[in-house]
């Protein structure tokens, strides 16, 4: 349609109508331009498969060089989220102890204000406490063994602690920084499921311990003839909420809380701890338990999905993140104490869409780019922000529901209307 319109070489004009006639795949652009020829190249062949002429997609300040080769295929230009910030929020915690700005990337008016608030109460209050307790990221192959029988012999070969040092030895070959800390056997019938669980220091993981246990899986294979029938049983388990990773946890395990006296309730959230706490009962406890939720919070996943994006992190795990618990209790001297348990929180600050120009800049604002000093703590203090900002968005919004500000709040923040 536009094809006369582009500004473009003899050559490139004739490789867009190789594409167009289909000689050429999309995927296979790449070998006969450079990247980001070829990402313009596949645009506009969108363009005229859509009948349209694009904006913004091709406004971006991405390296098309290095994205192409480990982020992203059939690359056609970049989507802008708006950024914002949310803070100062005070965390005392045994990786992070400072104060930060959050960066959340968003669309849904409000959210930010909302984490802005709870920020604002928690750091009045003295600031998050946070810890980590489990740091861990699985990995589950299913194997098929020929009866029962096997099975139990299976299931007792990988049990014992020699199977264990071999595993590990193998494991810990194809990584310089994983560690591989335990493998769990679970039996179905005839299928034996390992859960193999990895310390991925700094990165969230998933790549390191796909690659680490898909030389185990050969091992065992080799060594006791187990039929692997895939690297991923599902018993991991990745991307889906599932009990197994709130139970055994799941990247890391993370818990935030804070005290908040009655006069800050009243000041900056206009409602009561009384009301706060009538709000979180029957909703996050009664309220997910009656509908059969896996989360047992008002939006944790909305506060991390805006720091996920923010940073670089796998957006699909905001499904595992999304199974946080939050509690609120009223203290004897008029406080609320509130506290979010993330049991399954996979993060990292190296690997991934962590390397990314903008990612960077968001994990730079927090002081947790790259690979920590010590291997592994970069991505704990990021965990531990992380927990404290998701404890601002559920203080804030058990707080709007409180004072029955919700519907105000959004018809404001998210519809312009002032
Ligand atoms: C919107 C507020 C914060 C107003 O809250 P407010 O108390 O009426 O506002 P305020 O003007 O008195 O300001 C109080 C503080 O809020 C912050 N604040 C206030 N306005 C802004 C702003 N424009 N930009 C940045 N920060 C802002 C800021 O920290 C400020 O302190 P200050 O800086 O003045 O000392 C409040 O009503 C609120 O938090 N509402 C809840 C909104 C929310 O949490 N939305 C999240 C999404 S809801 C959803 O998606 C999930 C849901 C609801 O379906 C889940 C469920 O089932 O529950
Ligand atoms: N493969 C899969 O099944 C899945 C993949 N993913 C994707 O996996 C990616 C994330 O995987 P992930 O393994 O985290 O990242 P990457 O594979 O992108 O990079 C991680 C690697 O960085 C190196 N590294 C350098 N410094 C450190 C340090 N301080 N701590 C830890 N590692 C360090 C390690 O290399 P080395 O090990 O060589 O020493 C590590 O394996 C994301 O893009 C995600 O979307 C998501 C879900 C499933």
């Amino acid at each position: 349609m536009f094809l006369e319109s582009y500004e473009l070489t003899e050559e490139e004009k004739l490789l867009l109508q190789k594409v167009l006639d289909g000689e050429i795949a999309f995927r296979k652009i790449e070998e006969f331009a450079d990247p980001l020829t070829a990402v313009k190249l596949r645009r506009l062949a969108i363009q005229e498969y859509a009948k349209l002429e694009f904006e913004h997609i091709q406004n971006f300040s991405l390296d098309v060089e290095t994205v192409t080769k480990r982020n992203i295929e059939n690359m056609i230009g970049a989507v802008q989220v708006p950024l914002g910030v949310a803070g100062l929020l005070k965390v005392n915690g045994e990786y992070a102890n400072s104060e930060y700005y959050v960066p959340l990337a968003t669309t849904e008016g409000a959210l930010v204000a909302s984490v802005n608030r709870g920020c604002s109460v928690i750091t009045k209050s003295g600031g998050a406490n946070v810890r980590v307790f489990e740091d861990e990221m699985t990995r589950a192959p299913v194997f098929k063994l020929e009866s029962l029988d096997r099975a139990r012999k299976f299931y007792d070969w990988v049990k014992s602690p020699q199977t264990f040092e071999q595993m590990k030895e193998v494991a810990e070959k194809t990584t310089r920084f994983g560690k591989l800390l335990s493998v769990k056997p679970f039996v179905t019938g005839t299928y034996v499921y390992l859960r193999f669980s990895y310390d991925t220091k700094d990165a969230m993981g998933m790549n390191m311990v796909t690659i680490a246990t898909d030389a185990v899986m050969h091992l065992i294979e080799d060594e006791f003839g187990a039929h692997p029938v895939t690297l991923s049983g599902n018993m991991c388990t990745d991307k889906k909420p599932a009990s197994i990773s709130t139970i055994l946890g799941r990247g890391k395990t993370v818990v935030a809380e804070i005290t908040i006296p009655q006069e800050i309730v009243k000041e900056t959230l206009k409602c009561t701890p009384e009301s706060m706490f009538e709000v979180n009962y029957s909703k996050n406890l009664l309220g997910s338990a009656r509908a059969g939720a896996m989360g047992f919070n008002a939006h944790a996943a909305n506060i991390i999905a805006a720091i996920y994006l923010a940073c670089g992190q796998d957006a699909a795990h905001v499904v595992e993140g999304s199974t946080a618990i939050t509690s609120m209790e009223l203290t004897k001297y008029e406080e609320i104490h509130c506290s979010v348990t993330l049991p399954a929180l996979p993060v990292g600050t190296v690997g991934g869409g962590t390397g990314l120009g903008t990612q960077r800049d968001c994990l730079n604002i927090l002081g947790v780019s790259g690979a920590g000093d010590t291997p592994g703590i970069n991505s704990r203090k990021f965990a531990e922000i992380v927990a404290a900002a998701v404890l601002a968005g559920e203080i804030s919004l058990i707080g709007a529901q409180a004072a029955g500000h919700l519907a105000r709040a959004h018809a404001q923040l998210g519809r312009g209307k002032f």
